[in-house]
């Protein structure tokens, strides 16, 4: 493509757009990271890279483009998300990669691999998402600007892969020579607000979806205020060469003023305080990211970006690695007796997937000591709740310290279940209802009728089962293959 593509777009960046690079260089780290930024020189104020905001491609930004701004202008109004090129920028874009490690760039044979999963069905809606996109909204705006094949899912994971999401001054968002155009504009243009929900089912009682299957700008229901900070996703041109590190050297931050950098409304990469080595890699951080795709669920009452799905590698040893274990509903048809299993289930507010730190599994089934992970303080929790149905039954040592929420585990010895044991439970539970005459059982008094009978053993095999798909499963092959590539 061009010789040098490094100082080709540093040449861009400080002669079209004013960037100073004050102690760091781009340059081609390896044939997984792509380029990255190096430290050239010793800083004594820790700055290494300056970009003025308004370098920063955001939605903000394609409004105010003479040449797109109007038909974007009435895609926003719609609430619909656009990624645009201003002309400035043509050539940056130029220099990005042009193509991926997320599943939308994975091969036939990689995504063979992936069929059966959530991941897969994820890939499907994601895709399904861009093409609805591309033909309700975007056809004639693509056709003016974009020309080559793959172009809208190169721009969608180009955005993806590398955009921030910036806390901007209110007045640069909203100058007052423009406060009247900007004033449509600023109720539907201000943060993109994306969530991932249950895949099983694709969308989640409150209508979100997944992470790039559906991006949704969120319309403010307050106008913000002169002080306040308004958070725009966008690319900033040259933060966006640092990779990722969980021990990131660097960190990024916006300089109002300019009394830090000396350039007002820029963004800059500030060294995290550790002296530098000459020519070594600055990463920054991405956030707490694991290395698989997980999604989040108000049970589960977590939101997870995950690094494989959104921006295409993953990290050997990832300590912000989740696990999803996962009892697919389907499978249940074919378990004997289905539909009693399913009423059970139902009865007891079983849940048929639980969502662990993948550390917490370091020591087999059981925490150590007094975690205080998250997850091991809520299951201990969980455990507390569960009791014997006849008082005779005493609860084993193991359950305080079982890594899994008992509701999942509730979900597993149901599932687990024999024929003779559903007719025990069913004979407990009409007991108890005669002897109180028709009152019908709790969700816990069921729960304790089942673990009475059938103990822990079946649900603990199902989870050896699953622990073992999940371990040598076609997700992580994906993950082990990408990560060896
Ligand atoms: C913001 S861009 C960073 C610049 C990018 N390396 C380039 O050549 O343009 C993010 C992308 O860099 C790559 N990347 C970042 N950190 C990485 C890491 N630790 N290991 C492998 N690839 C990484 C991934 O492809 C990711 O989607």
């Amino acid at each position: 493509m061009h010789e040098d593509p490094a100082s080709i777009l540093l040449e861009h960046l400080k002669l079209v757009n004013g960037a100073e690079l004050h102690g760091c260089k781009i340059k081609y780290s390896d044939s997984n990271k792509g380029f990255g930024i190096f430290s050239a020189n010793d800083v004594s104020d820790g700055v290494l890279l300056v970009v003025p905001l308004d370098l920063a491609i955001t939605p903000m930004r394609v409004l105010q483009d003479p040449l797109l701004g109007p038909e974007c202008r009435a895609m926003f109004e719609e609430a619909e998300l656009l990624l645009g090129g201003m002309e400035d920028n043509i050539r940056y874009l130029d220099m990005l990669p042009t193509t991926f490690g997320n599943p939308l760039w994975f091969t036939d044979d990689e995504l063979l691999e992936l069929k059966g999963t959530t991941w897969y069905r994820a890939m499907e809606l994601q895709k399904k998402s861009l093409v609805s996109l591309y033909d309700d909204k975007l056809k004639a705006l693509v056709k003016k600007l974009l020309t080559l094949d793959r172009d809208l899912e190169r721009v969608n994971s180009l955005f993806w892969t590398r955009a921030l999401n910036i806390p901007l001054p209110y007045s640069y968002v909203f100058p007052k020579i423009q406060e009247d155009s900007a004033s449509d504009a600023k109720n539907s243009v201000v943060s993109t607000n994306i969530c991932k929900e249950e895949l099983v089912n694709g969308r989640d009682e409150s209508g979100c979806q997944v992470e790039g299957v559906d991006i949704q700008v969120s319309k403010v229901t307050s106008t913000p205020k002169q002080n306040e900070t308004v958070w725009v996703e966008g690319l900033v041109p040259g933060i966006d060469f640092c990779n990722h590190d969980i021990k990131a050297a660097a960190t990024w931050e916006v300089d109002e003023t300019g009394l830090i950098t000396g350039v007002p409304n820029s963004l800059y990469l500030l060294s995290a305080g550790q002296p530098l080595q000459i020519d070594a890699e600055i990463f920054i951080s991405y956030g707490s990211k694991g290395n698989e795709e997980l999604f989040g669920s108000k049970s589960f009452s977590v939101f997870v970006q995950e690094l494989l799905y959104l921006h295409g590698f993953v990290l050997d040893d990832n300590p912000d690695d989740y696990l999803m274990v996962h009892y697919p509903v389907e499978a249940i048809q074919n378990v004997p007796f289905a539909d009693s299993i399913a009423q059970l289930l139902e009865a007891q507010k079983g849940e048929t997937r639980c969502l662990l730190p993948r550390s917490l599994l370091d020591h087999g089934f059981f925490a150590v000591g007094n975690s205080n992970t998250e997850g091991g303080e809520k299951c201990k929790l969980d455990h507390v709740c569960s009791y014997s149905w006849s008082g005779q039954c005493k609860m084993p040592s193991y359950s305080s310290r079982l890594v899994f929420p008992e509701t999942f585990l509730t979900a597993l010895r149901t599932i687990a279940m024999k024929e003779d044991e559903l007719f025990q439970v069913s004979l407990l539970l009409e007991e108890l209802v005669q002897s109180r005459e028709g009152r019908q059982p709790s969700d816990s008094e069921v729960q304790a009728a089942v673990w009475e009978t059938c103990g822990d053993s079946g649900a603990l095999q199902i989870l050896v089962d699953l622990l073992n798909m999940s371990c040598s499963g076609q997700t992580n092959s994906i993950a082990r293959h990408k990560s060896a590539s």
